[in-house]
């Protein structure tokens, strides 16, 4: 899985260095600006958070699910679009999740309030 994200970062920041926005949606959005991402990934959350209402209940094979699988998806790949834009990449986020794996949420938290 993640080796889909590497490849897919590479295509990302390929399309923000040398994509042309007539013919490339990432290059389109690079070259739009942050604020423009920035719409997209807000749009993309709500439209997750709505999905995720929808499949509440329903099967595995239901429409609702594939609709909630393909809105997280589109949340994914325009955070990344974000990461690229800032100059980070999935890489750092992987390694975060690796960094925090195995550390209970609720511990970690009650760690961070003794600070
Ligand atoms: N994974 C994706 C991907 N997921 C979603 N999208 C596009 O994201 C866009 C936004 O979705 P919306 O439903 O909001 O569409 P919209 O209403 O037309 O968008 P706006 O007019 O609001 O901008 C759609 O055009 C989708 O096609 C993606 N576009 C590209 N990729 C990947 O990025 C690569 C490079 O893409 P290009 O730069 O277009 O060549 C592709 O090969 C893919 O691997």
């Amino acid at each position: 899985m993640s080796n889909m994200l590497i490849q897919l970062d590479r295509v990302l920041r390929l399309r923000m260095q040398q994509g042309d926005a007539e013919s490339s949606y990432v290059a389109s959005l690079h070259h739009k600006g942050l604020n423009k991402i920035l719409e997209k990934v807000g749009e993309e959350a709500t439209e997750l958070v709505l999905a995720a209402k929808d499949a509440e209940g329903k099967g595995r094979e239901s429409d609702e699910h594939k609709a909630l699988i393909s809105e997280t998806a589109d949340l994914w790949f325009h955070s990344l679009v974000m990461l690229a834009h800032l100059g980070a990449d999935s890489r750092a986020v992987l390694d975060e999740l690796g960094r925090r794996f195995g550390l209970s949420g609720l511990e970690e938290k009650a760690a961070r309030n003794q600070d």
